[in-house]
This record gives C-alpha cells, sequence and structure tokens, in this order.
C-alpha cells in the first residue's frame, strides 16, 4: 500500500464557464519526495490542487489521493492530509497559539506545539489576533497549522511567498525534514532557487497541462547549451545578435545585462569581444554557465505577461 503513489492525477479537466483552465494534466508525486509544480500565473496550478484537497470537483479525470477519492473520501483523509492554502486560509478572529491548540486537539498524535513554535518563531507574535498578523507570519502560521497533525502528504500552495530570507530558510529545512521521514510534499512555487533546492522533481505547468517534468538536473541538462551572460553599456542586443547570428538568442532582461543562450563556445566568446571592442564598449563581468532552472523555465514558457 505504501509504495502506492501519494497522489496520482491522470486526464485532469476543470472548466469555468467553458474554459478549461486544467486540461488533461497528469501527475504522479510520491512518498518520500518533494515533487515541485512550476508554472506562470493562471497556469492552473491552485485549481490542480485544489482538486487533490476535495475543495473542487474535476469536470472529467480521475484523481487519488493516498488512494482514495478526495471528494468522496473527504473524512477519511482530512487527518491525513496537511493543507498550506495561498491565502492563509486562516479564521481571522482567533490568536495563532489558540488556534494550534484547537487544531491539535482534533489529532490522534499531533506535533509539539512549543517545537513548531520554535522552528517558524511563532511565539514572537502568539497572541496577535490572525487579521494583525503581517503577511509572512501567516504564511509560517498556515505551514504550523498544516503540519501540527503529522499529516501523510502536504500541498503547500507557494509556502514561502512573502516571507523573509529566515522564515525561508526555516520552512525549507522542515521541507526537507518531512521529505526524510516519508512524506509527500507537493508544493507550488515561483521561485526557481526554492524548486532547485528543495523538489525532487519538478513539473512544469502551463496552459493547464504539464510541458515539462524531470528532476532539476534532467531539466538544466537537456542539451548542451549554456547561457552566456555579461554586462556593458546598454542598448548593445541588437548588435550583439547580427555579430554572434541566428543560432544564439540574445536577451537584454535588464539594463545594461545581457544573456545569450545556445551553443556558447570559445568563437562566440571571441566574437562578443571583437564586437564590443570595435564599438568602444568594456565589457564588465562575463560568465558563462550552464542553464539554470529559470532559463528553462523561460524557454518552456516564454516571455509574455499572463
Ligand atoms: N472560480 C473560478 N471561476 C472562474 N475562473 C477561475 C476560478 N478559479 C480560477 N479561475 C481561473 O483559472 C485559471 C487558473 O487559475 P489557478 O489559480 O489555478 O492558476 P495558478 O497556476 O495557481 O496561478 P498563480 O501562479 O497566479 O497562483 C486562471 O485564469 C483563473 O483566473
Amino acid at each position: 500500500m505504501h509504495d502506492s503513489p501519494a497522489v496520482e492525477i491522470s486526464g485532469l479537466v476543470k472548466r469555468y464557464d467553458g474554459r478549461a483552465v486544467v486540461n488533461g494534466l497528469d501527475l504522479v508525486a510520491h512518498r518520500g519526495q518533494v515533487t515541485a509544480v512550476l508554472g506562470p500565473n493562471g497556469a492552473g496550478k491552485t485549481t490542480t490542487i485544489e482538486c487533490c484537497e476535495g475543495l473542487r470537483t474535476p469536470d472529467e479525470g480521475t484523481v487519488r489521493v493516498l488512494g482514495l477519492d478526495p471528494v468522496a473520501d473527504a473524512r477519511l483523509l482530512r487527518p491525513r492530509v496537511g493543507v498550506m492554502l495561498q491565502d492563509g486560509g486562516l479564521p481571522t478572529a482567533v490568536r495563532p497559539r489558540a488556534l494550534l491548540e484547537h487544531l491539535s486537539r482534533m489529532y490522534a498524535d499531533p506535533r509539539s506545539l512549543d517545537e513548531l513554535d520554535e522552528r517558524l518563531g511563532l511565539a514572537a507574535f502568539a497572541r496577535t489576533s490572525v487579521r494583525r498578523l503581517s503577511g509572512g507570519q501567516r504564511q509560517r502560521l498556515a505551514l504550523a497549522a498544516a503540519l501540527v497533525g503529522r499529516p501523510e502528504l502536504v500541498f503547500l500552495d507557494e509556502p514561502s511567498a512573502g516571507m523573509d530570507p529566515q522564515s525561508r530558510h526555516a520552512v525549507w529545512e522542515l521541507v526537507r525534514e518531512l521529505r526524510d521521514d516519508g512524506v509527500a510534499v507537493v508544493l507550488t512555487t515561483h521561485l526557481m532557487d526554492e524548486a532547485e533546492d528543495l523538489a525532487d522533481r519538478v513539473l512544469v505547468v502551463d496552459h493547464g497541462e504539464v510541458i515539462a517534468e524531470g528532476t532539476v538536473r534532467e531539466l538544466v541538462q537537456d542539451s548542451s547549451d549554456r547561457t552566456l551572460r555579461f554586462e556593458a553599456a546598454t542598448g548593445l542586443a541588437e548588435h550583439v545578435r547580427t555579430a554572434l547570428g541566428d543560432e544564439l538568442v540574445v536577451t537584454e532582461p535588464a539594463p545594461g545585462s545581457y544573456t545569450v543562450t545556445g551553443a556558447v563556445d570559445p568563437d562566440v566568446v571571441a566574437r562578443l569581444a571583437a564586437e564590443a571592442a570595435t564599438r568602444d564598449v568594456l565589457l564588465t563581468r562575463l560568465t558563462v554557465g550552464r542553464r539554470t532552472l529559470e532559463d528553462v523555465f523561460l524557454d518552456l514558457t516564454g516571455r509574455n505577461l499572463r
């Protein structure tokens, strides 16, 4: 039984007003692994997770969570699954410590609240009502609420959004421990470093379907492509494009900061330097490296805003 996937989604379709926002999505998440779901705004990540949580009913396809149906078996799943929603989903009039005490009484073997307090720094605002908490504090409380019942599976929707670096590292540490304890962790994130750091498997979702999946290493090693980054005066992209040819993609994501992706070899570096010299432009800082997960993500999903 425990070898079976913690989450198994097959051909999931969810429509709003006749428009499919999830469109034939397949996903498998295993115990003892962190599965990260990445995708642009509106790609259908939250909708997919909400179908797993029993908050939405699929229009087509099947969703199995710990071998059960998230809607029909909701009562059986509730004590076994931890959920951290994007907007916190917490009652606003209570105080954090009282909320956690209330929740912990609902479980047979709850985690120690003092330990959670310490790990997530909750004591500092234990007596402030949820309504008055900062965004990052609310997120930390929502994570504690998701973990208090020692779930076998946790869904974390952008867990470290809005958190300061200290909190983010505390959250990452907790997520790694959950994984090592055999918990299945499914998280959505827009932070590429979060996915690179934590994920055993990454799925990239766009327009409601999975367009790439694998380990971070598999995704970034997909080709011999490299990324050359350099800094110089702004406005050179067109000249560099002409000098390097169509095989390479030249962008200037921030003024004076350029990337060149593709088959970057010694000759490309030499031609770039020659072009700069011809224009009497100094290249300050030049690096060549493997593509990052962010490069892969942008190549897959494009650069247009959603
Ligand atoms: N109840 C609803 N009624 C109509 N449309 C909805 C509803 N809920 C979500 N949508 C739409 O479905 C699409 C997918 O939304 P979803 O929240 O799943 O995206 P997401 O990938 O989680 O995005 P983000 O990264 O911004 O959180 C969006 O275009 C959204 O506007």
